[in-house]
């Protein structure tokens, strides 16, 4: 991947030129300003959060060795920043007032990069999820603006007036790979700027470009948040008005996925809309829970020789919580992801029926395909409209989906509602992976291997966050073994066999007598009323990710067809193109169907009620168009990447027609530089969808 990314140039884009020495403090070289002092409070603090990350012993003895005298006190309480006047006290009420952000104690990850960053000093800092790196790099930066002369906050408190800054008076500018991550830090930014004057907006994908710029000028910006495709859109089009000649911050939150290939070439082109880092210095910051080592070689080119990389995860440690259970289930088919899925629910809830004392179950299910994602949450909806599951104690639970093909308004809303959901399911592609701090979640479900050790760490990391508890769960296909062994490495899951429904055959009938066959009878019941389309999409949405992940394209295949017949209970599979099964390898394969699609048309398409199956909506183009996006063809946000080829062609690869998309698999999309990572996405990959 290096050779790729190298070949952007992001690099020499990012670098700033000021000359620097040629230290760069890595992983426990800790800050130099630590004073012996502050070992005292650190272990009081230790005491009084036992189960959130702060200072670690390893950490502190670090602390120790590394201390220089002249360094100032390392600072674990908010309240204590007003000190020295190193924040402002209009942000210290804001984190630590009980009416407004309520916290007392910073996080390691918090207190370790606080003083680098206002020093200006590049920084990446690599600590687990959830364990607040936003307030790590927000707060020293609105406060480096605050310290600016330049910056006129004058009139704050005035309730009619606006601080006198306009559009191109931006002093920092964070990327985000995701929009609703991209929101969810402005949020959290307002809060921490209220009442300093300063003055944060958002430019992202899918929300009305005119509205966001008459904002922007209204009101002026010092802090801009956005994702790649949308930052890009407004900064080079000069009838926007929107520049940032002074901007002297830039953030890549999730760095290591914004320095991928993905969104690489995008960040570049945005380094280059901003003023020369020769003539306006530029600290440049990088925050992520993973940093794989290939991304490691880009970090150092794109910082400051000098930068600091503070890492509270020690190298001889899994980037996991040791706290959250992870456990892995094999599943006999595909066929039973959904019924293993709805057992672990309904037992959590037995249990609390039965007076155990454990939160609501608030769960994602991280799903590798889009339109897997979509059959499994219609599935659950239907069983959740059922008299028997508005009977039951599980009434209250919201089934929500989440996934970039939803328009941007109702993935606003699936993500508030879940937000505010005390107990539910989303049904999630990749689009939540990263960074989203959904509260109390208390199950993260992957279902299927997941496409690197990264997307497992991240999605993982929506539970457990911010000191709660939480469980993993991934559900896998026996055939899958080698590319889970390959992929993710060591990982602390263990087997379990708690779920009987992972393990039954379900070709068979099952009455309502035991629970398995009632939950196996719920799942067929609400699968029946998803439509044929749509599981035919979910097929061919899969056919990409299990030909990638299974030992063999045949088992995968098998696996596909018992799932579509067996636990759909589609009667005919979807029939593949001759051009689809070569460029898939699955030419010689048994158990393929061969066809243009004229099969389903005949057999009634679309029909609803799922028991007809379904091909293409319109006349023999095969698959899908792009609006339809059966599986291979891309579309819906700007700046997405991934999918299988490009050129349009229409056995079911199209493009969705969207600008600024890149990758895929035709184009070095399998990562063939890095040999440890899976070769494959999922075809109608979702987490390039930004
Ligand atoms: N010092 C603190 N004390 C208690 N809670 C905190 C503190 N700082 C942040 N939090 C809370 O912890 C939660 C997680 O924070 P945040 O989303 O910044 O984590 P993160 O490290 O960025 O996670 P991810 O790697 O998933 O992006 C948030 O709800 C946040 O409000």
């Amino acid at each position: 991947m290096l050779g790729t990314v190298r070949r952007f140039g992001v690099s020499q884009a990012l670098r700033a030129t000021a000359p620097r020495s040629v230290s760069a403090r890595f992983a426990t070289q800790l800050p130099k300003w630590q004073a012996p002092s502050a070992l005292s409070s650190l272990a009081a603090t230790r005491s009084l959060h036992s189960s959130f990350p702060r200072l670690s012993a390893a950490t502190a003895e670090a602390i120790v060795e590394e201390t220089e005298s002249t360094k100032p006190a390392m600072i674990t309480e908010f309240s204590d920043l007003a000190s020295d006047n190193l924040i402002h006290n209009t942000i210290i009420k804001n984190i630590i007032q009980p009416d407004r952000m309520n916290l007392k104690t910073m996080t390691e990850v918090q207190s370790l990069t606080l003083h680098e960053i206002v020093k200006g000093d590049d920084i990446l800092a690599q600590a687990k999820t959830g364990t607040g790196k936003t307030l790590a790099f927000l707060v020293p930066t609105l406060q480096n603006i605050l310290n600016d002369p330049t910056v006129d906050v004058s009139k704050v408190g005035r309730r009619s007036a606006r601080p006198r800054t306009g559009p191109s008076e931006i002093r920092a500018l964070i990327i985000s790979p995701t929009r609703e991550l991209a929101e969810q830090i402005a949020v959290e930014a307002r809060k921490v700027a209220f009442g300093t004057g300063l003055v944060v907006q958002t430019a992202v994908g899918g929300t009305q470009k005119r509205a966001g710029l008459a904002k922007i000028q209204q009101e002026g910006c010092h802090l801009l948040i956005g994702t790649p495709g949308r930052l890009k859109d407004i900064l080079s089009d000069p009838w926007t008005g929107v520049s940032a000649p002074k901007l002297n911050t830039l953030i890549l939150d999730e760095a290591d996925r914004l320095l991928d290939q993905g969104f690489a070439p995008d960040v570049e082109e945005i380094q280059g809309m901003l003023p020369d880092p020769t003539k306006v210095d530029r600290q440049t910051l990088m925050f992520s829970a993973t940093v794989p080592r290939e991304v490691m070689q880009m970090v150092r080119q794109t910082l400051k020789p000098n930068f600091t990389h503070v890492n509270t995860v020690r190298e001889d440690e899994v980037p996991t919580h040791v706290r959250v259970p992870q456990k892995l289930i094999y599943t006999r088919g595909l066929e039973n992801n959904l019924p293993a899925l709805l057992e672990l629910a309904q037992n959590w809830q037995a249990r609390r029926d039965n007076g155990e004392e454990l939160r609501p179950f608030k769960a994602i299910a991280y799903f590798n395909s889009t339109a897997e994602t979509k059959v499994s949450a219609d599935a659950f909806n239907a069983i959740a409209r059922s008299s028997e599951f508005r009977q039951s104690s599980m009434r209250n639970m919201r089934m929500l989906e989440i996934n970039s093909r939803l328009s941007q308004a109702l993935r606003t809303r699936s993500a508030d509602n879940f937000r505010k959901a005390r107990e539910g399911i989303l049904f999630s592609s990749d689009v939540t992976a990263r960074g989203m701090d959904f509260p109390d979640v208390t199950h993260v479900i992957q279902v299927g291997v997941p496409r690197d050790r990264e997307t497992y760490i991240h999605r993982l990391g929506r539970t457990a966050r911010a000191g709660k508890e939480g469980e993993g769960w991934l559900f896998m296909h026996p055939a899958e073994q080698d590319v889970y062994r390959k992929r993710l490495g060591r990982l602390p899951l263990k087997v379990d066999t708690v779920l009987e429904s992972a393990n039954a055959d379900l070709s068979q009938t099952f009455s309502n007598d035991t629970p398995v066959g009632k939950i196996v009878n719920q799942i067929n019941e609400g699968l029946a009323q998803c439509d044929g389309a749509t599981k035919v999409k979910s097929y061919m949405g899969q056919l990409g990710t299990a030909t990638g992940n299974f030992n063999s394209k045949r088992e995968a295949i098998q696996a596909l067809n018992q799932m579509f017949t067996v636990g759909y209970n589609m009667p005919t599979l979807p029939e593949l193109s001759p051009r689809l099964m070569q460029q898939m390898g699955l030419n010689r394969l048994d158990g393929v169907s061969a066809g243009d699609g004229s099969r389903q048309r005949r057999d009634g398409g679309f029909s609803r009620g799922g028991d007809r199956g379904g091909f293409s909506r319109g006349g023999d183009r095969g698959f899908s168009r792009g609006g339809d996006r059966g599986g291979f063809s891309r579309g819906g946000d700007r700046g997405e990447r991934g999918g299988f080829s490009r050129g349009g062609d229409r056995d079911g690869f199209s493009r969705g027609g969207d600008r600024g998309e890149r990758g895929g698999f035709s184009r070095g999309g399998d990562r063939g530089d890095r040999s440890s990572r899976p070769p494959r996405r999922s075809f109608d990959d979702d987490s390039f969808r930004f």
